[in-house]
């Protein structure tokens, strides 16, 4: 664990970049699934509102599509100004709207550090929050992490074979994903479109380490409508 005095993080040093401007077509509902309600509020909200409540955390910036534009700015606003979020315009793919967020905070002498954190993640604990900007302050690159625990198969032609995946070296990526500012931008400057599904792919893609901190399973990513029955059962508990 981190020796708390280690890593100091001053106040309001942090970033937050939210991309929302997803399609959600897995979710299979007409609007952007993260205006779906999860008790009383929208995913998006509680999403933002975990960072906004972290005291590293000093801007809070969603990247959201042009249609949704129009909710944000009217039946959102109140929530939108209640956590001072910052709106930027996303882009077809999610490293696009990542871009987007980078590009309005990278100049700003305050910030330190940029997280980079799902909208689609509404239950991240505040724990968590506190132990990947700690180690992302010590090292430069730090995401959540689950450890696999299921046991991993590898489909094999038609799927009608397969082989098990040594899973002890294996975790699932979560977010936040949280970069010194000067890593995030050389990894930006040097995406040229190449599919990468998180940041910290970019990231280790100009050679700089990523660091894994265990974070909680249930942290989940809003993906498929099954999974905001699991959320309001989590936040039910
Ligand atoms: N062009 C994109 C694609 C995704 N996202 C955001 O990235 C997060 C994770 O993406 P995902 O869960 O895949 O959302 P969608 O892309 O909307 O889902 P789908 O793949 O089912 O369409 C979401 O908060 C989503 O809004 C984004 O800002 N811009
Ligand atoms: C960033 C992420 O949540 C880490 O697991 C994941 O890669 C997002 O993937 P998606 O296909 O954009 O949901």
């Amino acid at each position: 664990m981190n020796d708390p005095d280690q890593t100091k993080l001053t106040t309001g040093c942090i970033a937050a970049v939210l991309p929302a401007a997803g399609s959600g077509q897995r979710f299979g509902r007409d609007r952007n699934k993260l205006f779906a309600t999860l008790c009383g509020k929208p995913i998006w909200f509680h999403a933002a509102s975990r960072l906004a409540a972290r005291p590293e955390v000093g801007r809070i910036v969603m990247a959201i599509s042009e249609q949704d534009e129009a909710d944000f700015r009217g039946p959102f606003a109140e929530l939108v100004n209640e956590l001072r979020i910052e709106l930027v315009r996303g882009g077809d793919q999610r490293s696009d709207s990542v871009r987007a967020g980078l590009d309005a905070v990278a100049e700003d002498p305050s910030i330190e550090m940029i997280a980079i954190h799902d909208a689609a993640r509404p239950l991240v604990r505040d724990a968590d929050l506190a132990a990947v900007f700690a180690k992302a302050a010590e090292t430069g690159a730090a995401i959540l992490a689950a450890p696999i625990t299921a046991t991993l198969k590898r489909a094999l032609g038609d799927g009608n074979a397969s082989l098990t995946v040594d899973r002890s070296e294996l975790y699932s990526a979560l977010t936040p994903q949280v970069f010194r500012v000067d890593v995030l931008r050389r990894a930006y400057d040097r995406h040229r479109g190449r599919p990468a599904t998180d940041d910290a792919q970019l990231v280790e893609r100009i050679g700089h380490p990523v660091a894994l901190v265990h974070g909680s399973a249930d942290n989940i990513k809003i993906t498929h409508p099954e999974d905001l029955r699991i959320a309001e059962a989590i936040l039910a508990r």
